[in-house]
């Protein structure tokens, strides 16, 4: 049976036993120790949850009943032998966002603090609200100024977002002074969530301290043993350890076992700062030690990789991963962002931030124009087949189909193995690019991500449109091919920018394609509100056909075999290209 609780958790229960499951909350916060309330049989339970959260039991004072839980905060519960019947899941909760609360500092130059928390969160899908502790000014140089809130100021913009909004996850950066620990202890405990991950954030990457001596004693008796993980950097955690000098993979394994002695249930003690040729990290549970290895990147632009190594960790808890899987994934995320934004150019300073979002790097090769539908005026689409049977290569084609006029290019490579597509794909886009013609890909939106194509074409058993925008984002250029004005009223609803439509005449370039004729193509256009270009047995012969048709939105004619399945692709494209024009300025 499966059924969903008055709180929203699912749950499941066989029929062995009338034992129900009916509501379970997240644990509670509460002192050093956590108390979960559940219900079963429409009895309210008090439980108490001990040991680590990642592998922990509940034990119910009243009924006697022990679960054991493999995700923390009671994500999951499984029975103990003697009550096999009971498994509560709240992963499905309501369908709500993911939602990670960051109380941190903000960073002016936006590479650190809440900023990089913000930019982290976008980047995982996950929602982040934010609790502002302090406002510097920093910038690549370093850090001029600190403006502390104040306490009232802070326990209001706690208590607004966590009486309010669902928060699963709370991560806390810069924490100035001792108040703030306890603000965030009482709205804890009001407001459980399910974890908290602790960034000790106490000096800055340029070496300015931002959280004082008097807040250390408060980070070790209150804020460490409420934390799910703490991720202290080696300088850090060299300090929580009253100055432990930290230089081997040894070393930080010790000081991750005296953290956790100081009641965080994880700890990720981070070696990037040590000299070694990989940077390692160091992770343990409470019992077992794992070692997280990633390349070590050069670059300047390194500001803000510890914020964002938490939030990170933060947002993947928020979206139910295990804590250790969390922790990979975060540190995969760190990795791979220093690698992309090795080279981008932000400040004078020694130390820039890096790019949280894999966009900013400017290719100057990139076209920047938006879709122009007039780029449909002769759409050149490739054919393997046809290049082979003539001895062109692809680049040769698509060089000679833009000399002869196309106006925009679709590699349509149905036999290409992905490799060599992508490399194909790689060559034209430099020749395109070249001449300032737009390259499409035909089905494959993995080669044109690869590639950075300017967009894709679909048809209506590929991948859905919005499914493509969403991976695409809003700039690139997607045609989807329509047979039926239903289908040019959903290209329109689902974000393409122009609608193929055919097969107007009978085609041998495509297995059992339905024949539209010009009526077919002509309803189409008359639906559609987006630009339509003609496909399908066009060539030299009928063209004029079906440009003289005479409605607004068709822009022009997709060609195969009349430009490919020929000697000189040049000629006839230039052929195709003059009627065309003779077409367009007739009917002025
Ligand atoms: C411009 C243009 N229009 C239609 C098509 C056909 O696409 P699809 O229906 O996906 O069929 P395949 O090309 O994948 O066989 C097209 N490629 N280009
Ligand atoms: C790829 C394609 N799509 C079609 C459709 O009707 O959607 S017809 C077609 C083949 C077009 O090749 P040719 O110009 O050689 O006829
Ligand atoms: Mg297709």
């Amino acid at each position: 049976m499966e059924s969903t609780s008055p709180a929203g958790f699912q749950f499941q229960s066989n029929e062995l036993h009338s034992m129900k499951v009916i509501n379970f909350r997240s644990s509670y916060i509460f002192d050093d120790r956590r108390s979960a309330v559940f219900e079963m049989c429409n009895t309210k339970v008090n439980a108490a949850v001990y040991g680590s959260r990642e592998i922990c039991t509940l034990f119910s004072s009243k009924q006697g009943s022990r679960h054991r839980t493999n995700q923390f905060g009671g994500l999951t519960l499984k029975a103990m032998p003697e009550q096999k019947d009971i498994t509560v899941t709240n992963r499905s909760r309501d369908n709500r966002t993911p939602h990670v609360l960051t109380m941190a500092g903000s960073d002016s130059g936006a590479g650190a603090g809440i900023q990089a928390d913000l930019k982290t969160c976008a980047a995982c899908g996950v929602y982040c609200s934010t609790v502002i502790t302090a406002v510097t000014a920093q910038n690549t140089h370093g850090v001029q100024d600190v403006s502390i809130l104040s306490a009232e100021s802070v326990a209001a913009q706690l208590k607004s977002i966590l009486s309010d909004m669902h928060v699963d996850v709370v991560k806390t950066g810069m924490l100035p002074s001792p108040v703030m620990v306890k603000i965030l202890h009482d709205n804890l405990k009001q407001f459980p969530v399910q974890a908290l991950v602790v960034d000790p954030v106490m000096v800055s990457t340029s070496g300015h301290v931002l959280a004082g001596p008097s807040i250390l004693d408060t980070f070790k008796q209150d804020l460490l043993p409420m934390a799910d993980i703490v991720t202290p950097n080696i300088k850090e955690a060299s300090v929580l350890l009253d100055g432990l000098q930290l230089q081997t993979l040894d070393d930080m394994r010790l000081a991750a076992k005296s953290l956790h002695d100081m009641g965080p249930r994880n700890v990720l003690v981070k070696g990037g700062d040590l000299p070694s040729s990989d940077a390692v990290d160091i992770f343990f549970n409470g019992k077992d030690f794992y070692e997280l290895r990633s390349s070590r990147i050069q670059s300047r632009n390194t500001h803000g990789t510890g914020c964002t190594m938490a939030s990170c960790i933060a947002a993947e808890l928020a979206k139910g991963s295990s804590m250790l899987s969390a922790v990979k994934v975060a540190k995969r995320y760190v990795e791979t962002a220093l690698k992309y934004s090795k080279d981008i150019n932000i400040g004078n300073g020694p130390q820039g931030p890096f790019d949280h979002t894999l966009k900013l790097l400017r290719k100057t090769s990139s076209r920047l124009q938006p879709f122009d539908p007039s780029d449909l005026f002769l759409y050149a689409v490739t054919d393997s087949g046809m290049n082979k049977k003539w001895g062109h290569s692809i680049t040769d084609a698509v060089k000679a189909a833009i000399e002869g006029g196309a106006t925009i290019v679709q590699l349509r490579e149905k036999d290409a193995e992905t490799g060599e597509f992508l490399e194909a794909a790689k060559a034209c886009l430099e020749i395109c690019r070249s001449h300032n013609i737009p390259l499409l890909i035909n089905d494959r939106v993995d080669i044109a991500m690869a590639c950075d194509a300017d967009g894709v074409h679909v048809g209506q058993s590929d991948m859905p449109v919005n499914k493509v925008r969403a991976l695409l984002g809003p700039e690139k250029i997607i045609g989807v091919s329509c047979k039926t004005p239903e289908h040019a009223l959903k290209a329109w609803a689902d974000g393409a920018d122009y609608i193929g439509s055919g097969g107007v005449f009978p085609t041998n370039t495509k297995a059992n394609n339905r024949t539209i004729g010009l009526d077919g193509l002509k309803a189409v256009c008359v639906a559609s509100k987006l630009p339509v270009v003609a496909i399908g047995g066009i060539n030299l012969s009928n063209a004029r056909s079906v440009m003289e048709l005479g409605v607004e939105n068709l822009k022009g004619v997709a060609v195969v075999s009349a430009l490919f399945d020929r000697d000189c692709v040049e000629s006839e494209t230039r052929k195709l290209h003059a009627l065309l024009t003779e077409t367009v300025t007739y009917n002025r």
